[in-house]
């Protein structure tokens, strides 16, 4: 029996791997949950799940969970109680499906007490890579990617050299703009950013996917769970999202993997690594019904976050953990109608110009530079 804690246990990775340890009671345990604000929807998993142990963001939120425990359920609340939780759960597995980069230091925490962390929260691997790889070798923690083109990578590398691996070709459907002209960009709204072409997922992400910030952190994200070069990563913009990512080797051959979008198996894969289970959910590929498969290139003018981020992670140090922080400042103030959709990269360009890089920061000056730059890009002052 696998024991598991859910990390954003009330978001769209965390209800989908409860989707998925529901269906192998007989495999996976849940012993701690953690969550922010849904407190209605926690009630309901800590009714089903009975863990031992459930962290949520607010203090003032507890009085509301605390007649709904079971009586071996404890509630805690704040980030100090939830990296304690961490520290202490009998949880082998974490699956940190958190938003932003508030997951890294429950990442660091989980490494630290030897776990193995599905991480989706790629957050966590552009703002602070190089700690968070170092971590785990020195603590023997092993993280597994969730990300499905990342999970599609892993997959891919199955069975075969490391040394006979020339590039990793990540795939990007294009977001919800790929087909509007750059005079329709100008005028988008939350409502038409977030009506993503193939997925269903959190708010941040599905912005991201649609400035193509997302395909730049998973640039980064690739960078360091694969230990590839920046420039033996490639992107192409792949608008049906059936093939999740391609691994080509150096005789050239190109391995893929494929399948319809759904959460659901990159999820059950890195909950049951190396092996595969039954999965119920995602709708079986049938090549015949798609029919054609699309492929382009990257353009340099529409995608002009993916080429920042290429940009922060060759230049490394404090720069991707500035794009990163100015990323979710911005685009949580174009979410709340305060910046127009093409200023969310300008807001970036110019935190990142305003920003002297820091060659080799320490930990403590990540979180102060990521707490600072949110902070200013939020407020308006990321000059
Ligand atoms: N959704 C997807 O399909 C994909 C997502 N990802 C990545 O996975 C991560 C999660 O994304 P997604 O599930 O879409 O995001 P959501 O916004 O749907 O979920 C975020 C989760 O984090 C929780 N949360 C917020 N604050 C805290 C806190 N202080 N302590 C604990 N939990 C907290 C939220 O709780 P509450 O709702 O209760 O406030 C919610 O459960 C992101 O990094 C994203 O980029 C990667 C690939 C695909
Ligand atoms: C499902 C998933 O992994 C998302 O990160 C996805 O990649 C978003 O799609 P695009 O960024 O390709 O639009
Ligand atoms: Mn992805």
């Amino acid at each position: 029996m696998k024991k598991v804690a859910v990390l954003g246990s009330t978001g769209s990775i965390g209800t989908q791997t409860l989707e998925v340890i529901r269906q192998h009671p007989d495999l996976f345990q849940v012993s701690m949950l953690a969550c922010g604000r849904n407190i209605e929807l926690a009630k309901k998993q800590i009714t089903e799940f009975q863990p031992a142990t459930v962290v949520i963001a607010n203090e003032g939120d507890l009085g509301k969970l605390k007649a709904h425990l079971p009586p071996e359920t404890r509630a805690m609340a704040g980030e100090a109680a939830l990296l304690d939780a961490l520290g202490e759960t009998d949880a082998a597995f974490v699956m940190n499906a958190m938003v932003g980069s508030q997951g890294l230091k429950p990442t660091m925490t989980a490494i630290k007490a030897g776990k193995t962390i599905g991480i989706a929260n790629k957050e966590t691997l552009v703002t602070a890579g190089h700690f968070v790889t170092a971590a785990c070798k020195r603590y023997g923690a092993q993280l597994i990617a969730v990300d499905s083109e990342h999970s599609a990578i892993l997959q891919s590398l199955q069975g075969s050299n490391r040394s006979d691996v020339e590039r990793l070709i990540i795939t990007a459907s294009g977001g919800s703009f790929r087909d509007w002209s750059a005079e329709e960009i100008q005028h988008a709204t939350p409502k038409d950013a977030l009506n993503h072409p193939n997925w269903s997922m959190g708010q941040k992400v599905t912005i991201d996917s649609a400035t193509m910030m997302n395909k730049g952190l998973e640039v980064i994200e690739a960078h360091w769970l694969f230990d590839m070069p920046y420039e033996n990563i490639d992107v192409v913009i792949h608008r049906e999202s059936i093939i999740h990512s391609l691994v080509e080797y150096q005789d050239k051959s190109v391995i893929a993997q494929m399948g319809t979008p759904d959460m659901k198996g990159p999820i059950q894969y890195a909950l049951s690594f190396p092996d595969r289970l039954e999965l119920d959910g995602p709708e079986r590929l049938n090549l015949w019904e798609v029919g054609t498969l699309h492929f382009e290139k990257i353009d340099p003018v529409k995608h002009q976050c993916l080429l920042m981020a290429y940009r922060a992670g060759e230049t490394g140090g404090s720069a991707p953990t500035v794009l990163n922080a100015a990323n979710e400042g911005a685009v949580q103030r174009f979410l709340e109608g305060k910046l127009s959709f093409p200023g969310i990269a300008n807001v970036i360009e110019k935190a990142l110009a305003a920003h002297s890089v820091i060659a080799e920061p320490t930990i403590e000056e990540v979180l102060e530079i990521d707490e600072e730059t949110r902070e200013r890009v939020r407020n308006g002052t990321e000059m």
